[in-house]
């Protein structure tokens, strides 16, 4: 659909204004915040090496209770006190839940401003980029204005917490103009609009789809392109200083929990929902004929790599896949057990996945690792217990 100029006039000139110069803004931060060249921009005291099937960032104001909170959740001490930035570097400690080995990583308190440089700001901000997913922690006592503000600093470097990418198609182009289309009727930019931030991005040639009903900010952040898009989970420390309205309030909020360090509150309530927004896949293959290795999972994620068989197989050996002729699959993403499946099924967590292999099944099959389909039952995990399979 082409939107004509007539369409749009609801637009009133002080809206061009702010977005081109929001566009401005924008295309200043990204020059202002391109670390050195050859660094990560993480700097010195913060360059911990990723380990483990995924990384957590403990992000707040100072003394909201980040590194009381490490030490209980991993065991690794990370000084507490109770005056502000007592943590002046990143400690890392180790989560294992689930048979999966997460990297929790303490940090120095951020304050307003922080997005600018202030405090370890930029520090801070460059290791929360480096993880899976923030969990913002916010002292239950103080206001509820941290958030926000936390969130402001955040977006003011790219980050985007709990929202998923803008639902628009861009593509720049060698000639040809640009081509401004909308799948429905937009109510906060038109062509004109459009082409204006397209011009201050010095950008003459592409293709624009609209697929929702995007605002200007969105098509920023779509050109920009740099844009990541990350769970936060709210973390509302300090439960046992306020009183029990308080404590039902913000537990209501959107992915939020209310937790106390001090009596040990909600902990396990607060790993489960972290690790749920990690999203992770565990698979456990299974030799032909064996019981599946139940002891040591494959962890797959839709964020690092992928969840399809291909995935799987790529984690085992890089060399696999040329040499799989199907697989079979027990478990939640199976139609019927054991189904078989091509390299393009997604996988579920807990899925069981015995691999077939070409050259097996041409020479009769029988040797190796992966040997040919067999019906052998397989021990059942948990969640299978709950819906029994046929094997
Ligand atoms: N009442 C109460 N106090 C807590 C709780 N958790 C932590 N504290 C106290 O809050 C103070 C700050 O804790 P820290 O763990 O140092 O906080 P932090 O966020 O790491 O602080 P910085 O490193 O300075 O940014 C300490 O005195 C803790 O004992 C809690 O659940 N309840
Ligand atoms: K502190
Ligand atoms: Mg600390």
């Amino acid at each position: 659909m082409n939107v004509k100029l007539s369409d749009v006039l609801y637009l009133g000139c002080a809206e061009y204004h702010l977005g081109q110069l929001k566009a401005k803004i924008a295309k200043l931060r990204t020059q202002l915040l391109e670390p050195p060249k050859g660094s990560s921009g993480a700097g010195e005291g913060f360059e911990v090496t990723k380990y483990g099937h995924g990384r957590v960032a403990l992000i707040g104001f100072p003394s909201v209770g980040k590194s009381t909170l490490l030490t209980m959740l991993t065991g690794t001490h990370s000084e507490a006190a109770s005056y502000e930035f007592t943590t002046l570097t990143c400690i890392p400690g180790i989560i294992h839940y689930n048979d999966t080995k997460i990297q929790l990583l303490d940090l120095p308190g951020i304050i307003e401003g922080a997005s600018e440089g202030k405090g370890r700001g930029r520090q801070v901000i460059a290791v929360s980029k480096s993880s899976d997913i923030v969990l913002m922690v916010l002292d239950a006592s103080k206001s509820e204005g941290h958030r926000q503000i936390l969130t402001r600093e955040l977006e003011a470097v790219g980050l985007r917490l709990n929202k998923r990418p803008p639902q628009i198609y861009f593509k720049k182009k060698k000639t040809g103009g640009i081509s401004f289309n909308s799948t429905l009727h937009l109510t906060h930019i038109d062509e004109k609009l459009c082409y204006q931030i397209l011009h201050e991005y010095k950008i003459h040639n592409a293709e624009v789809l609209f697929r929702e009903d995007a605002t200007v900010d969105d098509l920023i952040d779509v050109i920009e392109g740099n844009r990541k898009y990350m769970k936060c989970i709210y973390v509302y420390n300090k439960i046992d200083v306020v009183g029990i309205d308080d404590v039902d309030r913000l537990s209501r909020q959107p992915n939020s929990i209310v937790i106390s360090c001090n009596l040990k509150l909600n902990l396990d309530r607060l790993l489960a929902k972290m690790w749920e927004a990690m999203g992770l896949v565990r698979v456990y293959t299974k030799p032909q004929g064996q019981q599946p290795d139940f002891a040591e999972p494959v962890v797959l994620s839709s964020d690092r790599g992928g969840c399809t068989v291909e995935d799987f197989c790529n984690h085992i050996h890089r060399s696999l896949v040329k040499d799989v002729k199907y697989v079979l699959v027990w478990g939640t993403s199976a139609r019927h057990y054991p189904q078989h499946c091509g390299l393009s099924h997604p996988l579920q967590d807990e899925d069981v996945v015995q691999i077939v292999k070409k050259k097996e099944r041409e020479d009769g099959g029988g040797r190796g690792r992966f040997k040919s389909h067999s019906n052998a039952p397989v021990r059942i995990s948990d969640r299978e217990k709950k819906a029994p399979l046929k094997t």
